[in-house]
């Protein structure tokens, strides 16, 4: 029986992970769960599976749980010391870190400090702080199994390989819900056009990531660190079926890929059941139907959000965490019609350019550059929603 704690168990990844919990009751057993705001959705969670402790934001939230719960409640957490509680208590084997953005660092960082392994969906842990964290696996021994469904395909076409044979990763791209729109079409699609992702269905805020494709850029980022390889060595393709989840090249010439319908129960599943694999209720792959799986390179001139996720990687130290921060506050800003899709990539660009490059040896400098990067993106924003540029 593998004990989770399921870190941002309201959200996509989360609902998901919690369904393999219920399809496989003697498998996996469920100690901790942490939410948002999301408080129905959690009660409805504690309720069904029984944590031994939750955690949400407000400490308003966590008092309204524990009146809808009566002497139903488990132990109710709030604010990030909450998170952290319900990341390390030591009854857990296995954290499944799923809550989205910068704000899954710090109890993703306290889960492997106190030696969980971690099956690993919030990309932006390794995006903002990749150096730290690899090298705190590697003193620990605890394991990093990717959610993430390009890094579980390149996980799993490596096993058995070894890494100084690879001579690239090929991460496979949708190209997104524009992938084909002409850029002075792209000025003024709405949240809800960029929203409709056409092969998965996600949380808002990687959806909105697809749709500029920094998702993308970010998965390179996450790729550097979580395979330690140069991004040199790390190609982007677009594959608009999402069918082939990505691949791997072998210095003979080799090409093994991971295939599979767009579920995210598959990647997730295999993080949490390795070297073994789950039953899982899905689809089969209908091999025979397929008439085309087609790859293309990506257009970094109508998706610059690509190139700058590049650009922040070869810049180092605190610019990677200054990037994913200062596309969240862009992405927020754009779901909230203050400004055009297209001005994304200008907020995280102005940012990134004023950022004076720290080195990173402790959290606190991540966090510090998060915060700068949060207040100048921002700033940007705002200056770009009142030059009426609007749509
Ligand atoms: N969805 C997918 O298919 C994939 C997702 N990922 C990655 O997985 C992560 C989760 O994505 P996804 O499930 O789509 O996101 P969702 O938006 O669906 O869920 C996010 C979760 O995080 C919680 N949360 C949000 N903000 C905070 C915060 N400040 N403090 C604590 N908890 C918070 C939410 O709580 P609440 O809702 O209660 O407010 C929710 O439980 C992301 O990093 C994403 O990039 C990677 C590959 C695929
Ligand atoms: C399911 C998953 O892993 C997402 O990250 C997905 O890959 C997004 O699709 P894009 O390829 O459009 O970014
Ligand atoms: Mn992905």
């Amino acid at each position: 029986m593998k004990k989770l704690g399921i870190l941002g168990s309201t959200g996509s990844i989360g609902v998901s992970t919690l369904e393999i919990v219920a399809d496989f009751p003697d498998q996996f057993e469920v100690v901790t769960l942490t939410a948002g705001n999301n408080l129905t959705r959690l009660e409805e969670q504690i309720r069904r599976f029984r944590p031994k402790m939750v955690a949400v934001i407000s400490p308003e939230g966590a008092e309204t749980l524990r009146r809808r719960l009566g002497a139903d409640a488990p132990e109710i957490l709030s604010g990030v010391e909450g998170l952290v509680a319900c990341a390390c208590d030591p009854d857990i084997d296995m954290i499944v870190s799923a809550i989205v953005g910068a704000a899954g660092l710090v109890p993703t960082m306290a889960a492997i400090e106190s030696g969980k392994d971690v099956a690993l969906a919030n990309k932006e842990t390794l995006v903002t702080a990749g150096p730290l964290v690899t090298a705190a696996v590697k003193r620990l021994g605890v394991r990093l199994f990717p959610v993430d469904s390009e890094h579980s395909a390149i996980f799993q076409s490596m096993e058995g390989h070894r890494m100084d044979n690879v001579r690239r990763l090929i991460l496979t791209a949708s190209g997104g819900p524009f992938r084909n729109r002409p850029l002075a079409e792209m000025r003024c699609v709405t949240p809800a056009d960029a929203l409709a992702h056409p092969n998965w269905s996600m949380g808002r805020k990687i959806s909105i990531d697809s749709a500029t494709m920094m998702n993308k850029g970010l998965e390179v980022i996450e790729a550097r660190w979580l395979f330690d390889v140069l991004p040199e060595r790390i190609a982007v393709h677009i594959h608009p079926q999402s069918i082939v989840h990505s691949l791997v090249e072998y210095i003979d010439g080799a090409v093994i890929a991971q295939l599979g319908i767009p579920d995210m129960k598959t990647p997730i599943a295999y993080a949490l059941s390795h070297p073994h694999r789950l039953p899982l209720n899905l689809p089969p792959l209908d091999l025979c139907g397929l008439r085309n799986l087609t790859f293309d390179e990506p257009d970094l001139e109508r998706f610059p959000c690509l190139g700058l996720a590049y650009e922040a990687l070869a810049m180092g130290g605190t610019a990677p965490a200054v990037l994913n921060a200062a596309n969240e506050v862009a992405v927020e800003a754009f779901l909230n019609g203050e400004i055009p899709f297209l001005e994304i990539a200008s907020v995280i660009r102005a940012t990134l350019a004023g950022h004076e490059v720290k080195n990173l040896e402790h959290i606190d400098e991540v966090l510090r550059a998060d915060l700068w990067a949060r207040k100048q993106a921002r700033q940007v924003a705002v200056k770009i929603a009142g030059g009426g540029q609007a749509c």
